[in-house]
C-alpha cells in the first residue's frame, strides 16, 4: 500500500487527529493502520475503540480490517456502533444516576407506548429513564454522555480501557455523541474521520453543520486533508463526476463509467432497472472475472420496494425474458411491518365473524397511522378519523370514514384463499385499495418480502393455514418480523445484489451502483421546485450514492427530467 507523506505523518504524530477528505480517499484505511501502529503500546486490558453509525458500516470496517491487519491486531480493535457502545455504558453504569438496574425499551415497544400516551413524549421518556431506569433508543446517547459528564471518573475508566477512540463519519455526530466524545477526549486520543460533503443526515435533530469546527476548537487536533486522493475508483472519473453533481458543474462531462439511462412510456422505471441490473452484472462479471457486488439505490423506500418486487420475478420485455435477480432488500422495518400486519389480518377474514374480521383489519390500519403519527404530525387526524370509525363500528352507528366503508364492502365480498401463502398474501394485499390511506398501506406492505413459500413469513403462514383461513396470521407475522429485526441486529449477510435507499448506502462500497428515479415528488433525484437548501442536500446525497461504486454507475432517469448538471 502506498503511504505518502501525509499518511506517514498521520502514523507518526501524537494527540488528537482530524482526517478529512472525500469518499474513497482512504480515511478508514489510514485510521486502521494508525490503530495497528499503536497496538504494541497497549496494556493487556486495553483496546482501540472504533465507533461507527450503523451495523452495515461496522461490517464494512471489519471486512477492510481482514485484508489489512493480522489476527492479533484485529483482536485489539473494538469496532462498534455508537448505539451498542452507549447501551453498554448505560447497562453497566446507569445505576449511578438512578439507583436502579437499567432496562431497555425496544423501538417496537416504544411505538406502542407512545401511541397510547397523551402528552410530551420526550418528557415521558426522561421520566421513565430517571424514575424507572427504563431507556428508549434515543435516550441512550444522552444518558451515556450525561454519565460521563457527571462522573468524570467513569469517563476516565473508559479512557483507560480505550486510550484511542476513532470516530467514523464525524460530520454526522449529534450533540450527545459529541458530548460523550468530548468527555473521553480528556484522557483518550480522539481520531475523527470526516467529510463535510457527506453530511446527509442534517435533518436529524442534534446534527450540526458546524460540528467539524467544534472539533477544531475543542480538541485542537492535528488536521490532515486527504481529499486529493481517490483510492476507491482511481482513474475512472466517478469521483470527479460526483463532485460535478455536488457543485452543479456542467463543465465536467459524463465519464465513460457513468451510464445515464432514460425511460419513457410505455417503458417503466421497473423494466429499465431490471434490464440495466442484468446488463451491469454481466458487464462487471466479465470485467472483474468474479461475481460483482451491485447496489440498486433510490431516493425513497417506496420506490426501492417497487423495484425490488419487479426484479423478483422473470420479466418479458420486448420479447426478451429477463430472469429474476436474487437480492437483499435493506429497509427500516417500522411502518412496513405495521402495514404487513394489516395484510395478515385480511388473511384471517374467512375464519372470523364479519364484525370481528373488519374490526381487526381496521384496528391494524389505525395502528399503522398511530405509528406514523409518532413521526409525522399530519397522521394524527387520520388516526382520529379511524378511531371514530372503530367506535361507530362497535356501536353499530353510521360509519363515515371512507377507509372503513371500503373495507366493509371488501369484507362483505369475501376473500377466497388457496393455502398458497405467496398468492394469498398478494390477494390480501390487493384489498388495500379504494382510499388514500389503504393505498399508502399497500405501498408500504410491498417493502415486506414474501416472494417464496419458503421465506420466513411464508413458512410461518403455512403453519397457520386451516384449509379456509390463516388463523392468527397477524400475530404470527408480527413474531417473524420481530425476530428478523433482532437477527439483522446480530449480523447482515453480504449479498451480491442489494436494494436500499440512498441514505442507507452511506459508508458502503460496491463494484457497481444503479440509481433510479421517477418524475414524481420525492422519487426524483432533484426536485427543481424544492428549496435551494433541499436541492443542495439532494446533491450531497447523490454524491454519496455515486461514490459508492468502484467501477461503474448507471443512473436511470425519466426522459423528461432536467440534466443533473446545467
Ligand atoms: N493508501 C492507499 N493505497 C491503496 N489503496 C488504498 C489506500 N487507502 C485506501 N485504499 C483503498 O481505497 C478504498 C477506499 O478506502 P477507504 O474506505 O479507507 O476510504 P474512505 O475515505 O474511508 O471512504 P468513505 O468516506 O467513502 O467511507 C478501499 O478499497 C481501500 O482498500
Amino acid at each position: 500500500m502506498d503511504l505518502d507523506n501525509d499518511r506517514l505523518a498521520i502514523l507518526a504524530v501524537e494527540g488528537h487527529l482530524l482526517i478529512s477528505g472525500g469518499p474513497g480517499c482512504g480515511k478508514t484505511t489510514i485510521a486502521l493502520l494508525k490503530a495497528k501502529a499503536g497496538v504494541a503500546e497497549l496494556k493487556v486490558e486495553q483496546k482501540v475503540l472504533f465507533l461507527s453509525f450503523s451495523r452495515a458500516a461496522v461490517r464494512q470496517i471489519t471486512d477492510r480490517m481482514s485484508g489489512l491487519l493480522n489476527r492479533s491486531v484485529r483482536q485489539r480493535l473494538e469496532v462498534r456502533t455508537f448505539h451498542a457502545f452507549f447501551m453498554d455504558v448505560v447497562k453497566s453504569h446507569g445505576r449511578l444516576r438512578t439507583g436502579l438496574p437499567s432496562a431497555f425499551i425496544t423501538p417496537d415497544r416504544e411505538h406502542q407506548l407512545r401511541a397510547d400516551f397523551d402528552g410530551d413524549w420526550t418528557v415521558e421518556t426522561l421520566r421513565m429513564a430517571q424514575e424507572e431506569g427504563r431507556y428508549v433508543f434515543d435516550l441512550l446517547a444522552w444518558t451515556a454522555a450525561t454519565l460521563f459528564e457527571e462522573y468524570p471518573k467513569l469517563a476516565a475508566l473508559y479512557s483507560d480501557t480505550y486510550p484511542t477512540v476513532i470516530v467514523d463519519e464525524f460530520q454526522d455526530t449529534n450533540e450527545d455523541q459529541w458530548r460523550a466524545i468530548k468527555a473521553l477526549s480528556h484522557a483518550s486520543t480522539i481520531i475523527c474521520l470526516a467529510d463535510p460533503d457527506q453530511r446527509i443526515f442534517d435533518y436529524v435533530p442534534g446534527v450540526d453543520e458546524l460540528r467539524i469546527q467544534h472539533a477544531m476548537d475543542f480538541l485542537n487536533p492535528r488536521s490532515f486533508d486527504l481529499s486529493k486522493d481517490n483510492h476507491r475508483s482511481p482513474g475512472n472519473g466517478l469521483l470527479a463526476y460526483a463532485n460535478a453533481v455536488l457543485n452543479n458543474d456542467p463543465t465536467v462531462p459524463v465519464p465513460n463509467d457513468v451510464t445515464i439511462g432514460t425511460y419513457t412510456w410505455p417503458s417503466s422505471v421497473e423494466t429499465r432497472i431490471h434490464q440495466y441490473l442484468i446488463a451491469l452484472r454481466d458487464y462487471l462479471q466479465k470485467k472483474l472475472d468474479t461475481e460483482p457486488t451491485i447496489a440498486v439505490l433510490a431516493p425513497t423506500n417506496a420506490l426501492v420496494g417497487r423495484l425490488s418486487e419487479a426484479v423478483s420475478t422473470d420479466a418479458e420485455i420486448n420479447g426478451t425474458v429477463y430472469p429474476a435477480v436474487e437480492h437483499e432488500l435493506h429497509l427500516d422495518q417500522d411502518l412496513a411491518s405495521t402495514a404487513a400486519y394489516a395484510v395478515a389480518s385480511i388473511m384471517e377474514w374467512p375464519g372470523l365473524r364479519h364484525e370481528d374480521a373488519l374490526l381487526a383489519t381496521l384496528e391494524a390500519v389505525c395502528d399503522y397511522f398511530r405509528v406514523k403519527a409518532t413521526k409525522t404530525s399530519g397522521a394524527k387526524s387520520t388516526v382520529r378519523t379511524l378511531e371514530r370509525a372503530l367506535t361507530a363500528l362497535k356501536s353499530n352507528t353510521t360509519i363515515r370514514a371512507k377507509t372503513a366503508t371500503v373495507l366493509l364492502k371488501a369484507q362483505a365480498e369475501g376473500i377466497q384463499l388457496s393455502g398458497n401463502p405467496v398468492q394469498d398474501w398478494q390477494l390480501a394485499r390487493a384489498r388495500l385499495t379504494g382510499s388514500a390511506e389503504l393505498s399508502e398501506l399497500f405501498a408500504k406492505a410491498r417493502l415486506v418480502r414474501l416472494l417464496k413459500a419458503t421465506d420466513a413469513i411464508g413458512r410461518a403462514l403455512i403453519d397457520t393455514w386451516d384449509g379456509n383461513a390463516y388463523i392468527d396470521a397477524a400475530a404470527v407475522v408480527r413474531r417473524v418480523l420481530a425476530n428478523r429485526m433482532i437477527d439483522e441486529n446480530r449480523f447482515e449477510e453480504a449479498a451480491h445484489v442489494s436494494f436500499m435507499n440512498m441514505h442507507k448506502s452511506k459508508g458502503k462500497e460496491f463494484d457497481g451502483v444503479i440509481i433510479a428515479e421517477t418524475k414524481f415528488g420525492r422519487d426524483q433525484l432533484i426536485d427543481p421546485s424544492s428549496s435551494d437548501s433541499d436541492i443542495r442536500a439532494r446533491r450531497r446525497l447523490l454524491r454519496v450514492a455515486i461514490t459508492r461504486a468502484r467501477h461503474h454507475v448507471v443512473i436511470v432517469r425519466h426522459a423528461t427530467q432536467p440534466p443533473l448538471t446545467s
